[in-house]
Parts: structure tokens; sequence; C-alpha cells
């Protein structure tokens, strides 16, 4: 479903040249639940920007269902970080929801019951009328959420979605990000600093190198499917594989030059 070769991305200008991207080579099944760890500043985020056809790449190429990514692609959803910023304020929060659908051509009729699932799914019912600026941080993201599930996109990127939240929201959006992907079956991209969330919702963890970047370990997460924030955070095998994910990203920042 997502295909990234050789990516290369240099980012140019004011005399200062940024290689983000070294090699990039990656792919993912249909379906799956992909997390990207690496050290800060690596190009996660300008990785998920080359899928999501925000931004070219210097060289390599990338796919999403078979097609060459040239703009934003087809059934693909972002959820940023900065909540604040990705919902209109000025619109209610079944109208956030309801404007990708709008500009896609669906009926009012079908985008009222697309926009009532989906902020059932999220466990918002009720917040349909409300304004974003009237959720608290956590609301305003599961809105963000809603918003993505919404577009029935086939892939979701997720791009530290949950970085601003106070650690209970993050975990409940930990379980519901689990949850929306077992339930919808989308493919998702998740790229987080935090090595423990990536253990803990990836069927996968990328480890990016820092760089020149490149893929330094591609990891299969082998908990069960069913996933708890207690028992399985506290089990030995996730303990083992934090410890084995926190000890590569550590090597690979002790390796940048420089550092
Ligand atoms: N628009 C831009 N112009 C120039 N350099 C950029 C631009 N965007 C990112 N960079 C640089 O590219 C490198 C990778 O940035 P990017 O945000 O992709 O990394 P990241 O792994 O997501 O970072 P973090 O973990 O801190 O969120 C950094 O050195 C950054 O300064």
């Amino acid at each position: 479903m997502l295909e990234i070769r050789s990516l290369r991305k240099v980012y140019g200008g004011h005399g200062r040249q940024v290689e983000a991207l070294g090699d990039v080579t990656l792919t993912v099944p249909e379906g799956q639940f992909v997390c990207v760890v690496g050290p800060s500043g690596c190009g996660k985020t300008t990785l998920l920007r080359c899928l999501g056809g925000l931004l070219a790449p210097t060289s390599g190429e990338v796919e999403v269902a078979g097609q060459p990514v040239t703009g934003p692609p087809d059934g693909l959803a972002i959820v940023f970080q900065e909540y604040g910023r990705s919902l209109f304020p000025w619109l209610r929060v079944a109208e956030n929801i309801e404007l990708p659908l709008k500009s896609k051509g669906v009926g009012r009729a079908e985008r009222r019951r697309i926009v009532d699932e989906s902020l059932t799914a999220v466990g918002l019912g009720d917040a349909a009328k409300a304004y974003p600026w009237q959720l608290s941080g956590g609301m305003q993201q599961r809105v963000a959420i809603a918003r993505a599930i919404a577009f029935q996109p086939k892939v979701l990127l997720m791009d530290e979605p949950f970085a601003a939240v106070d650690a209970q929201t993050r975990a409940d959006l930990e379980d519901l990000a689990r949850t929306v992907w077992q339930r919808f079956g989308m493919t998702v991209l998740f790229v987080t600093h935090d090595i423990d969330e990536a253990v803990y919702l990836g069927q996968r963890v990328v480890m990016l190198s820092a760089s020149p970047t490149r893929v330094l370990e591609d990891l299969d997460i082998d908990l069960p499917d069913k996933r708890d924030q207690l028992a399985t955070r506290s089990g030995t095998r996730f303990a083992e594989l934090r410890s084995h994910v926190y000890s590569r990203i550590q090597e690979a920042k002790i390796a940048r030059p420089g550092s």
C-alpha cells in the first residue's frame, strides 16, 4: 500500500542545505499499523509530508496504492500534532468534520450520517454543535481523528498526534487509534518521539538513523493484537522490545556526527 524507495530530501535556500532524509526505503502492506521513531530532527515529519504529497522528494520514489505521489493522494488523511491549528475555530465540530466530505461531493443526508458515526466512534457523540475552542485539547484531537475517519481513508498518516495532551488523555487516544484502525481497517503510519507509544501501538516499529537518515531497523512487534495499557505495558515482552528500541535510538544519537 505504501512504497518508499531510496527517498532523499534535501532542503535548500538561504545558503544552507539540510539533508533531512538520506536514503529511506520502506514498504507498508495494506492494513498494517506501522510506527516510525528516530532521533529528533531525523526527518520523520519530512517522510510523512513526502508520503502525503505535501513535499516533493529530492530523489527516490513514493507510491500510495500503486500510484506515484505527485500531490495529496486520494484516500489519504493526515492527523497532525497541532489540533488547535488543524480545526477551524469558526466552524462547529460537525461542520469541521463535514468540510472534506462536501469537497468530495457527498450529499447532505449521507454527510450527516457519516459525521454522527465518526463522532460516536471517537466517543464524542454529543459534541457536534460545540465549537472546537469549547473543548479540551484531548477532545479537539478526537475531533481531528473523527474528521480523518469520516473521510474513509485507505491510508491514515499520524504525525505525533498525541504529543500535546496529558498522559491520561494520551493513553485513551492511543487506545482510540488502535480501535479505529481495527474497526475501519486502514493502513496507518504513525510517527512518534515516544518509544513506549510506538511499541504499544504498532505491529512494526521502524527505527530511523540520525542524518544522513536511513532505516536503522524494522522490528516486528510480536505482542498480542489485543493490547491493554496496564497488562501490555507491564509484560516482559513489552519491556524487552522497548529496551531494544531505546538502545538502538541511543546508538543512533551517539553515531550522529558532531553530537
Ligand atoms: N521547511 C524546511 N526548510 C529547511 N529545513 C527544514 C524544513 N523542514 C525541516 N527542516 C530540517 O530538516 C530536518 C528534519 O526535520 P523533520 O521535522 O522532518 O524531523 P523530525 O524527525 O520530524 O523532527 P522532530 O523529531 O524534532 O519532530 C531538520 O534538520 C529540520 O531542521
